[in-house]
């Protein structure tokens, strides 16, 4: 007996939509150049199981490369606040590597100090979407993070640490499975007080060590 399961149709629709650089996603062109993919492949896609395969990868890479928009990231005065050090940790999004397109997890944890005003904790998360739904390098990823909260805050003062999975590295090439990569980067207070810095570091380190 089969079972069917229903499922939503691929968002193949018309309406242009920009990808990270600016230009529109060619949905259409992207669904034929993956069933040229599939020939390509020694498949045929027009076998039952593949009907829908080209429409199904399209709608994924529209998906992808045109996440929420993160410009706007709502902020509240809180005017008595100050020496406070705020992280978000536990936020985990997946990249593409721009070297083989394959899958990386990026678990991210963001800090800062607010002064005067505090960041709406979504979006934290909004912006690791954002910039995770590219092409990507890990170390490209932590700066264009870290450079918009700073500009959220209107300082330099952010910290952010990113721990990545690359499948690159796991399922081909050296196939280390356990390797982690981890970056770093620490602006302005972080830079230059350096228990903030610690601070900042081992909270980040534990976040991962409770995953
Ligand atoms: N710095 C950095 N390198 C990355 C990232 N993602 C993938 N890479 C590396 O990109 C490199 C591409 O190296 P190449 O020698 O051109 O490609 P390759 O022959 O497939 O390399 P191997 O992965 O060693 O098999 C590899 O060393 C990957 O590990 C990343 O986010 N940051
Ligand atoms: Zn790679």
């Amino acid at each position: 007996m089969t079972t069917s399961v229903a499922s939503s149709e691929p968002d193949l629709s018309p309406v242009p939509v920009a990808g990270p650089c600016g230009a529109a996603i060619d949905t259409c062109r992207v669904a034929d150049l993956i069933a040229q993919l599939l020939v390509a492949l020694g498949e045929d896609p027009a076998r039952e199981g593949l009907a829908g395969t080209p429409d199904r990868v399209a709608a994924w890479w529209r998906a992808f490369l045109s996440p929420d928009d993160a410009a706007t990231a709502t902020c509240f005065t809180e005017s008595q606040l100050s020496d406070q050090l705020v992280i978000v940790g536990g936020m985990s999004v997946w990249s593409l590597c721009e070297h083989h397109m394959l899958p990386m997890n990026l678990q991210v944890t963001a800090g800062y100090v607010p002064n005067g005003e505090v960041v709406g904790l979504s979006k934290f998360g909004r912006i690791a979407q954002h910039y995770a739904g590219r092409l990507q390098v890990q170390e490209r990823f932590t700066q264009q993070f870290a450079e918009h909260l700073a500009g959220v805050i209107g300082r330099e003062d952010v910290a952010v640490a990113v721990r990545g999975v690359h499948l690159c590295m796991s399922m081909r090439g050296v196939r280390m499975e356990a390797a982690r990569t981890t970056t770093v980067h620490a602006g302005g207070q972080f830079r230059s007080d350096p228990v903030l810095n610690q601070q900042f570091v081992t909270l980040a380190a534990a976040q991962w060590n409770a995953a």
